[in-house]
């Protein structure tokens, strides 16, 4: 889809994972993002499950450590698929070389396209407090983001994760076509919970969001289809 919204499904086992998806009339229509919760539980046969089912697939593991790790379990993630993965920005350009070398290495040996590779930049649940006073950042939240963001692009990244709220700065500082990937997304009646850099799907989409993240709105409503298409038509316009 060309301006996805992506179902956060965490879910804690396949058979929530298809309590959830047989509601809808057809999932192959949807993009869904597979976090750390479920894939520890269920591994790879999550993927090849939403895979046949049609949907497009975010696995977001935010992989986090040496570059020569990073690049073997990238390897890995590679061959499964995948359309979209993360990696955080914070372990620097060396780590997020290699684990675009190590996407592309994992995707040749299964002949299949390599996954966009996505940078965490701050996580939407960090305000401008924690970033000070906890991360001992240098820079305020706009700055920071925005460093993060060129830094992952001119490492070979095609896009990160960010707030709404850093959307207008880096719509003017980063090439057109790289993706800016937005969670922390609520509407205005629905709780907030962790997250803290939060915007609603129509906002996002009038600052430039390329693709929206929504779990729990979606995920815990009494009509989990009701509340996609709520959420759709507000992203959609
Ligand atoms: O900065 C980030 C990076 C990732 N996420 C993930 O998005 C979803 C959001 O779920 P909600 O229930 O809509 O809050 C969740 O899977 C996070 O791991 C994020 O929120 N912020």
């Amino acid at each position: 889809m060309e301006k996805p919204l992506m179902i956060a499904l965490d879910f804690d086992d396949l058979a929530a994972v298809t309590a959830f998806l047989d509601r809808f009339p057809d999932p192959s229509q949807l993009t869904v993002k597979v976090g750390m919760e479920l894939f520890y539980q269920a591994g790879p046969a999550i993927i090849t499950d939403l895979k046949k089912r049609g949907c497009d697939i975010f696995l977001d593991l935010k992989l986090f450590d040496i570059p020569n790790t990073v690049r073997q379990a990238m390897a890995q993630i590679g061959q499964l698929g995948v359309d979209y993965v993360t990696v955080h920005s914070l372990g620097g350009s060396a780590m997020l070389k290699a684990a675009k070398e190590g996407l592309e290495i994992g995707a040749a040996k299964a002949g299949v396209d390599a996954p966009a590779l996505l940078a965490v930049t701050e996580l939407t649940s960090i305000s401008d407090e924690v970033l000070k006073n906890e991360q001992h950042a240098a820079l305020p939240m706009q700055d920071q983001v925005l460093a993060l963001a060129q830094m992952a692009d001119q490492a070979g990244c095609d896009g990160v994760i960010c707030s709404a709220l850093e959307l207008t700065t880096l719509n003017a500082h980063l090439r057109p076509d790289f993706l800016f990937v937005v969670p922390g997304i609520r509407m205005q009646e629905d709780q907030t919970g962790d997250q803290v850099r939060v915007a609603s799907p129509d906002q996002a989409a009038a600052d430039g969001a390329k693709a929206i993240v929504v779990g729990r709105p979606i995920t815990k409503a009494s009509d989990p289809v009701a509340a996609w298409h709520r959420y759709q038509n507000a992203w959609q316009g």
